[in-house]
This record gives C-alpha cells, sequence and structure tokens, in this order.
C-alpha cells in the first residue's frame, strides 16, 4: 500500500495556480493520502501550514498522516509554563510545539498517530472524520467500543481517552487534526503533562485531562502501522479516491517551496515561547538563613514570553537591596528563560562585591528564580 507515488504531480493538480501534469491518475483529483516520512514535529506541522496556505481543496480532500518522536504540543494560545514540565523535557531532550490550531496540550511519541483533514470550509465535519476512524477500528477489531464524544474526542470503553481533536478554519480553507494513541508511553506522557510552576496567572486557554489509554492494550493487533492502513483504507472508500498512500518529505523544498521556513517559524523561540498570552507569576521561595529559612516574595509579569516588571523582595539583612533591585532591573526585557537568566546572573555577580558570603547567596537566589522559568 505505501507505494511512492508521484506527489509533485498531485501537488500540481491540486495547487489552483499550478497546470495540471500530463499522465497523472485521474482519482488523485478527488483527493489525496500522504504520509510523512520525518518524525520532526516541526517539520510535520510546517506541511499543515503548507497545504492550508497552498492548496485549493474544492472537491479534493487529503488526509495527512504523521508522527513523531517525543514531544509536546501545546495550543495556539496556550502558556506552556502552565502545561508542562518543562525542566523535565529540557532534561529529556523532548521538544516542545505550538500548533496553530487552538484547544489543549498533548504529548506525542512514535507510539500516537496524527491525522490531519483538509477540506474546504464549508466541507469540515469533525464528526464525519471521526467516523471514518472509527469505522477503520472496528474493521481491524469489530468489538471495540470507541465513541466520538461532545468535544470531538475518541473514548474506549466510555472512560478512555484515545484521540483529541483540535481545528484550524481560515477563509476557504479548514483543517481538522487529532491524535489516535496506540503504544504512547502513559508514564512520559503524565509526567511531561504536569506543570511544577506555582503561582502563574493568566487568561491562556486551559487543557481538560483526561484519563487516556493506548489501543494496543486493549488489543495487540492495534498497532500504528496496522491502524494507519485502516484508516487510509476507509477514508478512501468514504472519498471514493484511489487507496494509496503517498509518502511525502516534508524537507523537499522542490516539492513544498517556502516549507523550510514555514518550519523555522514553528521552530522559533518567538512563536512557541513568545506567543504565550501575557501572564504573572506570584510565588514565594525559602532560603536558608541561620538554622531557619526566609522567604522571598517574587513578583513577575510576562509579556511576549518577556520579562515586562520584575520584583524579587528578600529581607535586607540576607541580600542588600541594592543588589536585588539591580536584579530586578537587569531581568526586565530579558526572555523568561533559565539560559538567558544565567547569562544575565553570570554578568550581574561580576558587578557585585567580592564576598564569598554574598556570592553563595547570590547563587541560592538564582537557582531559585531559574526553577520558576
Ligand atoms: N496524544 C494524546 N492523545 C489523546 N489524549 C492525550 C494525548 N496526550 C495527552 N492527552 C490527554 O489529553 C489532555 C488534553 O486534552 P484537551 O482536550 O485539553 O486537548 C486536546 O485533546 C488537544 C488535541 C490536539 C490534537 C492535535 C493533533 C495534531 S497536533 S495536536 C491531556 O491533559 C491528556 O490527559
Amino acid at each position: 500500500m505505501l507505494t511512492p507515488f508521484p506527489v509533485k504531480n498531485c501537488f500540481r493538480l491540486l495547487c489552483h495556480h499550478r497546470v495540471p501534469a500530463a499522465g497523472f491518475r485521474t482519482p488523485a483529483t478527488h483527493g489525496l493520502i500522504l504520509k510523512s516520512i520525518s518524525n520532526d514535529v516541526y517539520q510535520n506541522l510546517a506541511v499543515e501550514d503548507w497545504i492550508h496556505d497552498h492548496i485549493h481543496l474544492e472537491g479534493k480532500p487529503i488526509l495527512f498522516l504523521w508522527r513523531n518522536s517525543p514531544c509536546v504540543v501545546i495550543g495556539r494560545h496556550q502558556n506552556p509554563w502552565q502545561e508542562c514540565n518543562l525542566h523535565l523535557m529540557r532534561q529529556g531532550g523532548i521538544k516542545l510545539a505550538r500548533r496553530r490550531s487552538g484547544g489543549g496540550t498533548v504529548y506525542h511519541d512514535m507510539g500516537n498517530i496524527n491525522l490531519t483533514f483538509f477540506t474546504t470550509k464549508t466541507k469540515y465535519d469533525r464528526m464525519e472524520n471521526l467516523k471514518i476512524i472509527v469505522r477503520a477500528l472496528n474493521v481491524v477489531q469489530p468489538h471495540l467500543d470507541v465513541q466520538p464524544t461532545k468535544k470531538f474526542d475518541l473514548l474506549l470503553d466510555g472512560q478512555f481517552k484515545i484521540s483529541g481533536t483540535a481545528s484550524k478554519i481560515g477563509r476557504v480553507a479548514a483543517y481538522h487534526h487529532c491524535t489516535l494513541l496506540c503504544s504512547t508511553d502513559r508514564t512520559a506522557l503524565s509526567s511531561l503533562l504536569k506543570s511544577p510552576y506555582q503561582g502563574i496567572k493568566s487568561n491562556a486557554t486551559p487543557s481538560i485531562p483526561s484519563v487516556v489509554k493506548n489501543l494496543l492494550e486493549k488489543d495487540p493487533a492495534l498497532t500504528c502501522e496496522v491502524l494507519m492502513n485502516a484508516i487510509a483504507a476507509e477514508y478512501a472508500a468514504h472519498h471514493q479516491i484511489d487507496n494509496h498512500i503517498n509518502l511525502i518529505n516534508p524537507a523537499d523544498e522542490t516539492q513544498f517551496p517556502g516549507i523550510s521556513s514555514k518550519a523555522k517559524e514553528l521552530q522559533s523561540w518567538e512563536w512557541i515561547y513568545g506567543w504565550t498570552p501575557k501572564f504573572s507569576v506570584n510565588t514565594t521561595f525559602h532560603v536558608p538563613h541561620e538554622q531557619a529559612h526566609l522567604p522571598i516574595q517574587v513578583s513577575i509579569e510576562v509579556k511576549k514570553g518577556r520579562i515586562e516588571t520584575c520584583d524579587i523582595k528578600a529581607p535586607d539583612h540576607w541580600l542588600p537591596l541594592e543588589i536585588s533591585n539591580k536584579l530586578n532591573s537587569s531581568f526586565i526585557g530579558s526572555k523568561f528563560c533559565p539560559i538567558e537568566a544565567t547569562l544575565l546572573t553570570n554578568i550581574l555577580l561580576r558587578t557585585c562585591p567580592d564576598d564569598q558570603h554574598l556570592h553563595s547567596k547570590w547563587n541560592i537566589l538564582c537557582e531559585k528564580i531559574k526553577g520558576i522559568m
């Protein structure tokens, strides 16, 4: 089923500004099934952007199948500090991506399938797409109890979430994309989607946590490969199109002109962190002092991912006011991120008096501050 296909020609035929290629298989004019050969979340999200922006979909729906190496994907209007454990992600090399569609945060790995259904805005129908998935699941395992919910999740046995949905609706084109949990690392999923950060206030969209389950836990026959093929077959039957899975390479600029700049944008700090709706952090941490602990109050406002105001209040006898004031003003305008905080505080430390006692307090304080980022 996974035949390499002249995808370049498919796109020529589907792009309204291009001339149809000669000798092209006619069924593809009614729609296409694509599968990415890349497991890079930014490249795959760039394919979605590219298709959404370039392809004239009138009567020619597209199904795009893709999987990613471990990553966390937040919704367009979310706050990553509220949604996930960024420390754990940095330690484990887990990528963070912000998608163009709204909604909550999900974890992806190679045990999770992503399905993007592209249509015109008028043909956009999430329930129809979910029914295709349910029919495909029932072809592989007829006794499976999977039902779509009002929020377009898919529930297994009436209680376990196996799929989450989000959408992007443009002026003429739209897409509905969803996940499907086959054999995802559920331990990683739950630990990475637990925020350790305290005292954040924002208007960002919150996620709606659910109890999740993998389809493979229900039946070992339900692997990602089997399910992708079954869904492709059901999609082809529904739309009466060629049952071919066309492999595409999102890094191929000849096939997708301009795609690398889209991937670059999706990978940029400005999009992933800088797009976060304005938020504030109000927290207190404690530092050791003469067999006791002193409270340090921190109040920070973050706009476009950068510190707009910063008020770190340490007792004057613990850290001279002059030094905490220096720290506060130097943070203004800097990225709310531990790497930038490290650079800043190291530079600032050199301007402090050469006092070992003071330096060790300074280090404790800076570590605590980096801990909230
Ligand atoms: N991979 C995956 N699939 C299903 N459910 C998940 C997954 N990861 C986490 N979760 C659960 O869903 C909630 C969040 O649910 P919530 O309803 O808030 O958000 C979503 O479902 C968003 C789905 C986005 C789908 C896109 C398709 C391609 S790119 S991402 C989370 O707290 C977990 O409990």
